[in-house]
């Protein structure tokens, strides 16, 4: 059936017509990507695989080029996390993309069900400026997997990845299956006036919530991967070292700019100083080995612009101005958009820095005494996108993964519970909507369609039509008492 052309009153002045004719060519596409098989599907994204495999360097170019990420960083964090999930795809598709039967109940006796996982249709993949590489390719890898076509807009703040996106669309796929469209909000809000099957939104909540909303017109299908504050917990038994490992490295990767970096440290008021001591010592030795000075470390990133580094200078000012103490750190250069891998304590729980996410190399850490106190504290904010506990008593872990709710968590880790395949990733209340990653990806961009098959002439509710004789209500009263 060829999909309807979209109607004046859809293509709204404010749609630009270059962006109907795109929506347009992917929409009248979508059969001929809905009758492939899983061959089909490997092949793309087998193609994809190698492109990327191809342009390792002109990917890490892009990102030093855009804030200064380290080859090494772009190598762990958007090239091998997007090959990652292309190959556990790649294992996998045959299997999600085969219908799943279902057991029949007495009261269907004879039928037949399955469910049938069919494409959703025109995707739009909205991806943040962060890892503006592995956020827009693995959503894409989980909508062509589904068997979608698909509309990509990347970050402006990235423009170099931007283009390389645009690159890679153009040597990788078919103008009718991925169409990479560059711009700003501008370009984002014309697209969300679009009626896509789908939206897979990667970002912050308050943009979260302006792509709910044009969803809504359209009843689109929506997956908001948000962010917020994710918590750490260090309790008194904990492995110091080892936490302190683990958090600078989760959360001075990328220069902090991750939406699953640990967001502030809530510590067991003993340890607190020894646990600055470990941090002091990694973050030393993790990136001023030499005692060069960080900022001519080529192992840490810059903020992504003179805006994000203004509003993170500000965020320390203030914290500094309400009592805060720089225990680590404190530098900043905003002619090269500079900010040093800093740990405050003393920090005022009603400072800004403990009010909004932070998305930046600022580690406030905030003292407790009882683990319903850390508990509570967390719970009276919106919910985190993860919540990190860093602890050897097995009930103490029970306690705060009981009572805490979060997207996602790791106990005596920071982040890699995002590059595991096998785990839905995605938030809760304020920091998402829906899953991603895996097959939880596939099922993002998949509608999963119910089928009952009977037989002809047969059916279990024969005996219950109507006219509703004696005979039939006797029937009833069996159905409710027994089935
Ligand atoms: N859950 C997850 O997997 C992740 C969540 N995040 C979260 O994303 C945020 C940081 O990313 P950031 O890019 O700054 O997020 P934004 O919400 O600012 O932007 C995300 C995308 O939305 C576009 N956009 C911005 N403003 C509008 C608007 N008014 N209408 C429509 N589209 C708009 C952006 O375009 P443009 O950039 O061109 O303006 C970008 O493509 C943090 O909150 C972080 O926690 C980040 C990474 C992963
Ligand atoms: C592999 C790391 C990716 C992190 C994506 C984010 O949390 O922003």
């Amino acid at each position: 059936m060829a999909a309807a052309t979209l109607s004046a009153p859809e293509t709204s002045p404010v749609i630009s017509s270059e962006l109907c004719a795109a929506f347009e060519r992917l929409r009248a596409h979508t059969p001929v990507l809905r009758r492939e098989d899983a061959t089909a599907r490997a092949t793309r994204l087998r193609r994809l695989a190698a492109w990327i495999t191809g342009n390792r360097v002109a990917i890490q170019t892009a990102l030093y080029a855009d804030f200064r990420k380290p080859a090494a960083e772009t190598d762990l964090t958007e090239i091998w996390s997007t090959q990652a999930e292309i190959k556990h795809t790649l294992a996998h598709l045959r299997q999600w993309m085969k219908p799943r039967r279902v057991g029949t109940p007495l009261s269907l006796l004879g039928t037949t069900s399955w469910v049938q996982y069919e494409p959703k249709g025109v995707c739009l993949v909205m991806a943040p400026w962060n890892y503006p590489f592995y956020l827009a390719v693995g959503p894409l890898v989980s909508a062509l997997a589904a068997g979608n076509c698909c509309v990509l807009k990347p970050s402006e703040l990235t423009p170099h990845v931007a283009t390389l996106l645009r690159r890679l669309a153009e040597e990788v796929f078919d103008p009718a299956e991925v169409v990479v469209l560059e711009g700003g909000k501008d370009m984002a809000t014309e697209l969300l006036r679009l009626p896509f099957d789908h939206i897979f939104f990667t970002g912050s909540p308050e943009v979260g919530k302006i792509v709910m909303r044009a969803a809504a017109e359209h009843l689109s299908g929506v997956t908001l991967e948000l962010g917020g504050k994710s918590p750490a917990v260090v309790d008194a038994t904990a492995n110091l070292r080892d936490a302190a490992e683990k958090l600078v490295w989760g959360k001075f990767l990328n220069a902090g700019q991750t939406c699953v970096a640990p967001d502030y440290v809530l510590v067991q008021e003993p340890v607190q100083a020894e646990l600055v001591r470990e941090m002091e010592a990694v973050i030393r030795r993790n990136y001023n080995p030499a005692g060069a000075g960080v900022e001519n470390s080529e192992s840490f990133a810059r903020i992504v612009n003179q805006q994000h580094f203004n509003r993170l200078a500000g965020l320390l000012e203030d914290a500094q101005a309400t009592g805060a103490t720089v225990a680590v750190g404190g530098e900043v250069d905003g002619r090269q958009c500079f900010i040093a891998p800093t740990v405050l304590t003393q920090v005022a729980p009603d400072s800004r820095i403990m009010q909004e996410e932070i998305f930046g190399p600022l580690l406030p850490l905030v003292p407790f005494g009882t683990l319903s106190e850390a508990a509570d504290f967390i719970n009276a904010r919106p919910k985190p996108l993860a919540q990190y506990v860093f602890t050897r008593n097995a009930e103490n872990q029970r306690y705060l993964l009981d009572n805490v709710s979060a997207g996602g968590a790791a106990v005596n880790e920071t982040i890699v519970h995002l590059g595991h395949s096998e785990l839905p990733f995605g938030g809760v209340g304020n920091s998402g909507v829906g899953k991603a990653h895996g097959h939880y990806g596939f099922l993002a961009f998949s509608n999963e369609k119910a089928v009952l098959r009977q037989r002809i002439g047969r059916t279990s509710i024969k005996l219950l039509y109507p006219p509703y004789t004696p005979k039939v209500r006797r029937m009833l009263d069996l159905l409710l008492r027994y089935l």
